[in-house]
């Protein structure tokens, strides 16, 4: 788990990083000075946030104000008073694909969400393990684990928002194109049952290539008659990270 803390711990956010505009409430993929430690201190697992002193993006003097900042301000029970009111978590939550290198992180942000009712974790494996880190959490999301087929549909029955990293990923040389034979099939059984079992949930596909699991998607759902563009999304964050990041370099 405690990989998983500090990656959660740098990508968590409150307060801006410029260029991402800021922010009020957290809310996901910022870099960001000590309020990132107050997002995440209604972890009991919090102490195991490393800091790497020297090597961080923060510098010496950044880390040494953030741990002067974290340590004697760790006041639980104020903190989830404010930021986790209990009616607030309304969502249901599935991620499909949650035993991978998407799926964790994902799962524990979704997890720490005041909004989140229920975290259910779906993945042909090693998801047990995943869910039993997570549901230590001290957040109000319940955690459930389901495996294999024979437990999708419970997974999916009654849930909100759906969410799809489940895949094959590029290996060196590959271009996404090469993900395709196998991820096109994986996400139309996975759509196949969103449709059978929560036809209204908002469904955010992550699987490569997205520019084709997408569309397939749609086709499941108008073929089983509950598509509803509003509701069909591809994530695509990493790639506007990348041109970003590609333009930047043009530029200096
Ligand atoms: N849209 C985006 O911005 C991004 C998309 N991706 C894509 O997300 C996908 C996952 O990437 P990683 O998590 O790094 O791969 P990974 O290999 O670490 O994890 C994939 C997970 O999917 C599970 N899985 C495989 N078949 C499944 C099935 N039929 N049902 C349920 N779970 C199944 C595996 O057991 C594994 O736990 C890849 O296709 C990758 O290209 C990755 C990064 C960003
Ligand atoms: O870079 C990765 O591993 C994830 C991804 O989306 C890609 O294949 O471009």
């Amino acid at each position: 788990m405690t990989s998983t803390a500090v990656t959660a711990a740098s990508i968590g956010s409150v307060c801006a990083q410029p260029s991402l505009g800021a922010r009020s409430k957290p809310s996901g993929l910022s870099f960001s000075c000590s309020k990132t430690i107050n997002v995440f201190s209604g972890l009991k697992a919090s102490s195991s946030v490393v800091i790497e002193a020297d090597t961080s993006f923060l510098g010496k003097e950044g880390v040494a104000s953030l741990q002067a900042s974290f340590v004697p301000k760790i006041r639980p029970k104020q903190v989830f008073a404010n930021q986790l009111q209990p009616q607030a978590s309304t969502f249901k939550v599935a991620v499909l694909g949650a035993a991978g290198g998407i799926g964790q992180p994902l799962g524990l942000l979704i997890k720490m969400s005041p909004l989140v009712s229920a975290l259910h974790l779906y993945d042909i494996a090693n998801v047990k393990g995943v869910a039993a880190d997570l549901s230590h959490c001290n957040t109000p999301a319940k955690v459930l684990d389901f495996t294999g087929q024979s437990e999708l549909a419970n997974c999916l029955k009654g849930v909100d928002v759906v969410v799809i990293p489940a895949g094959v990923p590029r290996k060196p040389g590959m271009t996404r194109d090469d993900l395709f034979n196998i991820n096109a099939g994986i996400v139309k059984t996975l759509v196949e049952a969103v449709a059978d079992n929560c036809p209204d949930a908002f469904i955010h596909i992550i699987s490569n290539p997205v520019n084709s699991t997408v569309p397939i998607a749609a086709e499941v759902l108008k073929q089983k008659g509950v598509y509803n563009p509003k509701k069909l999304f591809g994530v695509t964050t990493l790639d506007v990270v990348r041109a970003n990041a590609l333009l930047l370099k043009g530029r200096t």
